[in-house]
């Protein structure tokens, strides 16, 4: 993507969350150890008592994976190639993402399922390959990432970064240094922050669009409903992105379905009445949201996806499509999602939907 906004969306204005933070050391990229920095980042630190040691280990196909898990006993995976999250499991170990058994793990091609990293372009809107290629590169452990300012720090996190290749720099003539953090809490919540600087020499700014292009797990798509994006306006995927009204109630499924929620609240519910669970999505800086099934006949004609398979996700994610963001030289950029899955006896009628979005 250029570094003007990409022709087929609205100009682009810096998001709010884009803020000019000093630019701190040069994270040092080159080691990754299966232990990390004291979340205060002060330098690389053995597994601190308050700090889970972080399990790196050879997934599929020899790539190299890390798994966090929580004391309670939930745990999550990401995978180097990508950053990508591809197993988030509950305390009593049921997997909470959907991971097509078709997925190739094998470079180029993006791993169908859990959370792929969409930047620095979403869909087709820009000239880069669909949805950047963030998700298609080798990511590095960050073994001395710049503090968060906020909060405690979580005990078990892992703290990934991804700059450009040479390669890379002839697609987008862009230098950044894209620092994800992927933590668990102890309550389970599965949390992906993203801290994205324009490390520009030059002066240029850049513009750019972002998705956690999340699969969620359900037991059948056609018990599914997402609370929360009632009555926004939407840019519908399978119209040439041209923008409509969805209507007042909640969303289900009775085929494809691939719109870009514009403005949405920061917290969307999706509730599995077989499963008697609703996932709840809270976002910051990501003022959009992607909700995404490719039905049977999209489902057929993807190599890396199982023909009933769609009945057993839905894509709801979290991103900043509308109003690509701009950064100038220094300046850095947040994105956060928390998922957390909780029991939900929606379908005896007894839970308001909107509590689960009202509550904290
Ligand atoms: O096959 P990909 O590149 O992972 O994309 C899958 C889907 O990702 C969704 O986010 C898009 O809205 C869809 O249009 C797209 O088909």
């Amino acid at each position: 993507m250029s570094s003007t906004p990409p022709t087929t969306m609205p100009p682009a204005s810096t998001a709010p969350a884009a803020v000019a933070v000093p630019a701190t050391a040069a994270a040092t990229t080159t080691t990754t150890t299966t232990t990390a920095t004291t979340p205060s980042g002060a330098g690389p630190a053995l597994t601190a008592p308050e700090r889970v040691p972080v399990e790196r280990s050879k997934g599929i196909n020899g790539l190299d994976k890390i798994v966090l898990r929580e004391v309670r006993g939930s745990s999550a995976e990401v995978y180097l190639y990508g950053g990508h999250v591809t197993s988030w499991k509950n305390d009593h170990g049921e997997e909470l993402l959907f991971l097509s058994s078709k997925a190739i793990f094998k470079p180029p091609k993006a791993i169908r399922g859990g959370i792929p990293i969409c930047f620095p372009q979403f869909s087709n809107l820009g000239f880069l390959e669909q949805h950047g290629f963030a998700r298609n590169r080798f990511w590095t452990i960050d073994t001395d990432p710049p503090p968060f300012p906020t909060g405690t720090p979580p005990k078990a996190f892992v703290d990934l970064i991804l700059k450009p290749t040479d390669e890379d720099l002839k697609i987008w003539p862009q230098s950044f240094e894209f620092r994800l953090r992927i933590s668990l809490s102890p309550a389970g919540d599965l949390m992906l922050t993203s801290r994205i600087r324009n490390t520009n020499s030059d002066g240029k700014p850049f513009t750019f669009a972002f998705a956690y292009h999340t699969y969620f797990s359900v037991s059948d798509i056609s018990e599914v409903r997402v609370e929360g994006l009632e009555t926004l306006d939407y840019l519908d995927s399978l119209q040439n992105k041209e923008r409509f009204t969805e209507q007042g109630d909640a969303i289900t499924f009775e085929s494809e379905v691939d719109k870009i929620y514009l403005g949405t609240p920061t917290k969307i519910a999706i509730l599995d009445h077989e499963k008697k669970r609703t996932f709840v999505l809270r976002k910051d800086g990501l003022p959009d949201a992607v909700v995404w099934n490719p039905w049977e006949k999209k489902a057929k004609a993807m190599a890396d996806f199982g023909d009933e398979e769609y009945k057993h996700m839905l894509c709801v994610e979290a991103a900043a499509v509308e109003k690509p963001i701009t950064l100038k030289p220094g300046e850095e950029w947040r994105g956060r999602q928390e998922l957390s899955a909780v029991p939900s006896s929606y379908c005896s009628g007894q839970l308001d939907p909107r509590r689960v979005l009202q509550g904290s």
